[in-house]
């Protein structure tokens, strides 16, 4: 298994003991560090003592994704003497472990730039960590989980996305642990409420997106936000139109999204990796690939307001017969112009219908989300430019700094709220 190495594994245990309500049932197996357990309060015991909310530390919020699995961890900050003395042992060694590092193993990755501190989570005060790892890897995590020893734990965690029902039974049988399962669009649309409402600079739009001198980042004041259109960018797309806090409507989807590009790219170019892939789109030039409403009409299609450098026909550039005929042009074509064409082609389709989906449900405002848009300024910018452009203006393209990391908060905010 990739994810976990020996000095990882106790990231994994922490984890799979350690979900909301482990303190109340945990056991702690033969060999495990527990040194101040015997003589320490529980979690859900403590808090209730102190008066603070029931739900025992440490709290999780996981969306299983069908690529990504994105963990958010709560860290509290407001403990006082008395229950940092009585912190059992294996908690202190979660939240050092979780906060000392930002890699565990070769695929676990802590999104550092997003940590948020200061913020306000079930009555608590404390900083919120963004984890994420390969939902592929998640059959060597349970089956770590089991040659651990785990099954011998009764533990919950709070779960979203399509991994919360796919893995539930694996979850039950490999560690006997329960999934508190929470819809993956409604905690989408929770998650992104709060993480917009507790950091400022959530909101922006790109402003001068096809001037590379000019284009910059722009914080957008989105206090006042329904409605507005979500159109969620992960593996396949979900657009949703939302009306209010808990008044939305998924309106349209299409299966042509990240897990497209991706799996497309890898089979064009050969690369193994999202980060491979953006690098290569970075340095490709996808005009070498498709064909342009110029390259049929000489010029624009003015009629229906085509501009001559509207990719009129993704990929044909390679099959038409210019001054090379098409085998040489599809040899001749480099790695980087293949990712260039497959990102700008995937991502021209999701604006086109994130269009037509915000012109039927009469709103001005789309808001990207998802993963495909981390470390993928090319997208971004493609989209501001067609939301802009084809709305002659009224439609404006707005991004998310954690992109794809609401669906695990919604979570966590939803079984805290019904915990207390
Ligand atoms: N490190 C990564 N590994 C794989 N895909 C990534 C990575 N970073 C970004 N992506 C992109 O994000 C998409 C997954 O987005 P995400 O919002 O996590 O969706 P899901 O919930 O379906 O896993 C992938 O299909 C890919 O396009
Ligand atoms: C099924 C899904 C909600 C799962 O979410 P994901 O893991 O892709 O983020 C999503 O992939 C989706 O909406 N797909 C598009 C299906 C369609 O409307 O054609």
């Amino acid at each position: 298994m990739n994810l976990l190495n020996c000095a990882d594994i106790s990231f994994f245990d922490s984890f799979i003991i350690m979900g909301p309500h482990s303190c109340k049932d945990y056991m702690p197996s033969p060999g495990m560090a527990t040194s101040n357990s015997s003589n320490s309060l529980n979690g859900a015991h403590h808090y209730e003592m102190m008066g603070l909310p029931s739900t025992p530390m440490p709290w999780f919020g996981m969306d299983i994704g069908g690529t990504l699995s994105k963990l958010v961890y709560f860290e509290p900050k407001d403990m006082t003497d008395d229950e940092s003395d009585s912190e059992i042992e294996t908690l202190k060694n979660i939240r050092r472990y979780l906060t000392k590092n930002s890699a565990y193993g070769s695929t676990g990755h802590r999104d550092i730039h997003l940590q948020m501190d200061n913020v306000e989570v079930g009555g608590r005060t404390g900083t919120l960590h963004f984890i994420r790892f390969p939902t592929s890897e998640m059959g060597n995590f349970l089956e770590l989980a089991k040659s651990k020893g785990m099954a011998t734990l009764i533990t919950t965690v709070c779960a979203t996305g399509g991994g919360a029902y796919k893995f539930e039974d694996s979850f039950r049988r490999e560690v006997n642990m329960k999934l508190a399962k929470f819809d993956e669009l409604d905690s989408l649309i929770r998650g992104m409420l709060y993480v917009e409402t507790n950091n400022p600079r959530e909101c922006y739009y790109w402003a001068n997106p096809t001037d590379s001198d000019r284009c910059h980042k722009v914080a957008y004041d989105f206090s006042k936000p329904y409605p507005f259109l979500l159109v969620n960018i992960g593996s396949g797309v979900s657009v949703l139109a939302v009306y209010g806090p808990h008044d939305y409507r998924r309106v349209s989807g299409t299966s042509l999204g990240g897990g497209t590009f991706l799996g497309l790219c890898c089979l064009l170019t050969g690369c193994n990796s999202f980060e491979e892939a953006i690098e290569l789109a970075s340095a490709g030039d996808n005009s070498h690939v498709d064909k342009f409403v110029k390259d049929i009409y000489g010029g624009d299609y003015q009629r229906f307001g085509l501009p001559g450098d509207l990719v009129a026909s993704s990929f044909m550039g390679l099959y038409s017969f210019g001054q090379m005929n098409s085998k040489e042009k599809r040899t001749s074509v480099s790695r980087e112009d293949l990712a260039r064409a497959t990102l700008v082609t995937i991502t021209n389709n999701i604006g086109s219908l994130a269009r037509m989906c915000a012109i039927n449900e009469k709103v001005n405002r789309v808001v990207f989300a998802g993963n495909f848009l981390r470390v993928n300024p090319i997208s971004m910018k493609l989209l501001a430019y067609a939301m802009d452009y084809w709305s002659n203006g009224t439609l404006k393209a707005l991004f998310l700094e954690h992109e794809g990391y609401f669906g695990a908060v919604g979570c966590l905010l939803a079984f805290n709220e019904e915990v207390s």
